[in-house]
């Protein structure tokens, strides 16, 4: 099963191939989810300081490991560092806060700085900082998300430890072939965040994907995942529904033709669904 496929990482760490996405779950129901997808199959969960619901997130793995006498390693529990948390001190202070909101999980499998917004200074201060929790062993893996080349650049030319994966938005209406070639190239995996659009392009399928789904007997949202995985990425869909849950996961019965994967994507549309900072200073 995808979500079980482990990708091993630049560090010889491995992650799940296929994680579910949390952002906008509502905090009452978010533990629920979490450990409604757990049930049936989920292995990877990404969060973030700026989501505000790192504490559910924690609390429905943790029922779910307790539950069911599983070992913390099955899980992995991915959160980022908002813009106004970089910098040393800051970072320093806010890896302490994020891991009072899930300490019954232990340590945290990845740690991601969530944009290059707050500039180089802030940016590399807060890696150090990162570096140091990894040497501590609080923190097994971090990376980046929302870098552009010249970002992971910087970062390489700087860092003591890489950055494990870059996540970045990635569909086929927004496909980034070279940023991702290059962290590909560079052996920094991609994560593929708002791989359904964030639902946007859902609503009125195009009849040819339409008709590509119908093919296979999926619907669109497993083809959109289909697609992200077969380009090598991690996608990262988020849905709080537990019908969706199981439905986004079961894309392991069906593949696609080289010729389908490129009939899927659209190379000369880039249409981010929400913020674009790829390109920042
Ligand atoms: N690093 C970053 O800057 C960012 C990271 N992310 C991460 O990526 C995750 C995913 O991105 P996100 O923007 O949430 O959007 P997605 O592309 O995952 O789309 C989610 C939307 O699609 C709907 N949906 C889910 N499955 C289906 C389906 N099979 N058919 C029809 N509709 C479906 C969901 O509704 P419902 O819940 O009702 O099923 C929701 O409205 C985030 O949750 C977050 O973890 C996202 C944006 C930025
Ligand atoms: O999931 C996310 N949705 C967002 C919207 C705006 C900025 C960041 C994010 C996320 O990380």
């Amino acid at each position: 099963m995808s979500a079980k496929r482990l990708i091993t990482l630049n560090n010889g760490n491995k992650i799940p191939a296929f994680g579910l996405g949390t952002y906008d779950i509502p905090n009452s129901s978010t533990a629920q989810v979490v450990y409604e997808a757990c049930k049936v199959g989920y292995k990877h969960f990404d969060t973030a300081v700026l989501y505000g619901n790192e504490r559910e997130v924690g609390e429905g793995i943790h029922k779910y490991l307790t539950s069911t006498n599983t070992n913390r390693g099955e899980i992995f529990y991915t959160t980022k560092l908002w813009n106004s948390q970089l910098g040393y001190q800051n970072t320093k202070r806010a890896i302490k806060d994020i891991f009072s909101k899930v300490s019954q999980l232990e340590y945290i499998d990845l740690v991601l700085i969530h944009s290059p917004l707050p500039g180089k200074t802030k940016r590399l201060e807060s890696w150090k900082a990162l570096e140091e929790a990894v040497e501590e062993g609080l923190i097994k893996n971090i990376g980046v998300s929302n870098y552009g080349i010249h970002h992971i650049d910087e970062l390489l030319s700087h860092c003591k430890i890489k950055p494990v994966v870059n996540q970045i938005e990635i569909s086929p209406w927004c496909m980034r072939q070279e940023l991702a070639d290059y962290c590909l190239l560079k052996n920094i995996q991609v994560e593929a965040f708002s791989p359904l659009t964030h639902g946007y392009r859902l609503r009125n399928p195009p009849a040819e994907l339409q008709a590509l789904a119908d093919k296979y007997n999926v619907n669109v949202g497993q083809l959109l995942i289909k697609w992200s995985l077969s380009k090598g990425y991690i996608p990262l869909p988020k849905t709080q529904r537990v019908e969706r849950l199981q439905s986004n996961l079961s894309v392991d019965h069906f593949e696609l033709t080289k010729e389908e994967v490129e009939s899927i994507q659209h190379p000369e549309v880039h249409d981010p669904t929400d913020w674009e900072c790829t390109d920042a200073p």
